[in-house]
């Protein structure tokens, strides 16, 4: 892995700056925003032409800014095209500018439009376009808009390609009060925004495809991204091949802490996670009752039965990364090995157990440390309700990144990785499959590892984070591809682990 490597990510904007680039564009280049319009417009045919070439019955349901407006661009262009189009609007007014001239121009050749009443319910279509609200939705869907929204949901077997963002989607943080359209594919205009990649806006749109409209990246130099978006593609880049002289001390020794009574499960994860990922030496510390069965799993890992906090010193001496949390419980065992690892300055990994007692104490100081909060968990550490963390889960996740000064992986659909000072990265890949027990602790694990490899070369937490999260993430997708989502396990994780972090090898 090299340093910086997070510079390369590709960046997503908020709806403000995708304004501000918006007129610079108009000033600099001379467009104006029926240019801008006539280009989204296009740009969301071609895509059409492209997913769905068969498509004859192309049914566009226009709101009544801009967003609407490149809607009947879109459709005056599928209608010179011989396409059979049926425009369903709301009752309001087009606004003044371009998008009443779209709407005009589509009206003036004879295009077919109506108003949408609920009772008589949609059109058979062959495909959806959703251009009733982009990024000038202020407040949540009601009225005409929200039954429109709903018969698309429950009355249409018909695929739906939104324009900018899913209409009831805000774009900027993905949150939608439950009315939001559920698209296909989602064609973002000039830059991708944040609500697209995380929480219930990565749901609403599907497939997410960006096209600039013509706009050079230059557009963007003085606005501060919201977010940048981990991809799959990227991973070749960040594990070359290793050293043909290397040795097992070059890649770290991870120390998993966990596995009160009962609960040696989680910790036989966390350890194997990290030894798939490529750490150079594993050690596990937990109770004397989960020593036998950890060793028969996994002999490569070191496992120790440990008491108490002194018999842990010595491991402590030895690691150079903790892992800590999965299994460690909430009695004392768990307090006491908590308190031993933080009491020293090597770089931590902290999961499950080890926040919720962090949640308790209120600790402010972790150090050199990744937290990987669920939302359940981020709730507590930030003294707030689940769904506060859920309404904005970049914010949720640079607050806590702030709040105890350390990086930060809020996990869920498209997790977030925050720490002070750098630009929030949103990883772009995972499945409904892995919202399973068990699955954190491979994350755990995974990020530890990477840690560990990364010294003493100077890989931060934050990369380290970003790194491990999207590799978790795309192993729960190849794993998913080879059997389903429903039934995926944690450690079917280990093999695609591997795989995926050795892709140049592979190729
Ligand atoms: N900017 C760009 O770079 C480019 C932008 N382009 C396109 O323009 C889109 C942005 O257009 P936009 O600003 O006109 O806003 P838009 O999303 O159409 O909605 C605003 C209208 O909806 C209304 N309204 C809002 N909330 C509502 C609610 N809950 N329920 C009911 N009404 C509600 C609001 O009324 P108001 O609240 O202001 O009275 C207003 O009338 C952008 O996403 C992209 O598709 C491209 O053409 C190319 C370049
Ligand atoms: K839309």
């Amino acid at each position: 892995m090299r340093n910086g490597f997070l510079h390369d990510l590709p960046k997503v904007h908020r709806s403000a700056a995708v304004r501000v680039a918006e007129q610079v564009a108009m000033s600099r280049v001379g467009l104006d925003e029926d240019d801008l319009m006539a280009r989204a417009g296009l740009a969301a045919w071609r895509l059409l032409l492209d997913r769905w070439p068969e498509a004859q019955r192309i049914g566009v349901v226009c709101g009544p800014g801009n967003n609407g407006g490149d809607g009947y661009v879109l459709a005056e262009l599928a209608r010179s095209s011989g396409r059979h189009v049926f425009v369903l609007r709301l009752g309001d007014e087009v606004k003044a500018g371009a998008a009443r001239r779209a709407a005009e121009a589509y009206l003036l050749a004879g295009g077919e439009a109506a108003t949408f009443v609920v009772d008589d319910g949609l059109p058979q279509v062959d495909v959806w376009v959703d251009a009733l609200f982009g990024i000038g939705l202020h407040r949540a869907l009601e009225g005409a808009a929200a039954d429109l929204v709903a018969a698309l949901d429950h009355d249409n077997a018909a695929p739906i390609l939104a324009l900018d963002i899913p209409s009831g989607v805000d774009a900027d943080s993905g949150h939608h009060d439950g009315v939001a359209v559920r698209a296909d594919v989602t064609l973002a205009f000039i830059a991708g925004k944040p609500g697209l990649y995380t929480g219930r806006g990565r749901v609403a749109a599907g497939e997410v495809v960006i096209d600039t409209l013509g706009l050079a990246d230059h557009v963007f130099d003085d606005l501060e991204p919201a977010a940048c978006i981990a991809r799959i593609a990227a991973l070749p880049r960040w594990f070359p091949p290793r050293a043909r002289d290397a040795h097992k001390g070059r890649f770290g020794h991870v120390l998993c802490i966990g596995g009160d009574r009962g609960y040696g499960g989680a910790l036989a994860l966390c350890a194997e996670a990290a030894l798939r990922t490529g750490a150079g030496l594993v050690s596990a510390a937990t109770r004397a009752e989960h020593v036998p069965a950890l060793l028969a799993r996994r002999p490569e890992c070191m496992t120790r039965a440990v008491d108490d906090a002194s018999e842990l010193q010595p491991l402590l001496d030895a690691a150079s990364v903790i892992a800590i949390g999965p299994g460690l419980g909430d009695g004392e065992w768990g307090a006491a090995m908590l308190d031993a690892a933080l009491a020293t300055d090597l770089p931590r990994v902290l999961d499950a157990d080890a926040l919720n007692a962090i949640a308790r104490r209120d600790a402010r100081t972790l150090g050199d440390a990744v937290i990987t909060p669920h939302p359940g968990e981020a709730a507590r550490l930030l003294g707030e309700t689940v769904a506060e963390v859920e309404r904005d889960r970049v914010q949720a996740a640079r607050r806590l990144a702030g709040r105890y000064a350390c990086t930060v992986v809020l996990k869920g659909a498209g997790s977030v990785i925050a720490a002070p000072g750098e630009i929030p990265a949103i990883v772009d890949a995972g499945n409904p499959g892995m919202a399973t027990g068990g699955m954190g602790d491979v994350l755990t694990g995974t990020i530890a590892a990477l840690l560990a490899q990364g010294r003493p070369q100077g890989l931060s937490c934050f990369e380290a984070a970003v790194c491990g999260a999207l590799l978790h993430a795309a192993a729960g997708d190849a794993a998913a591809r080879d059997g389903g989502e429903r039934g995926l396990l944690p450690s079917d994780l280990f093999p695609q682990l591997r795989r995926l972090a050795n892709p140049v090898a592979r190729a």
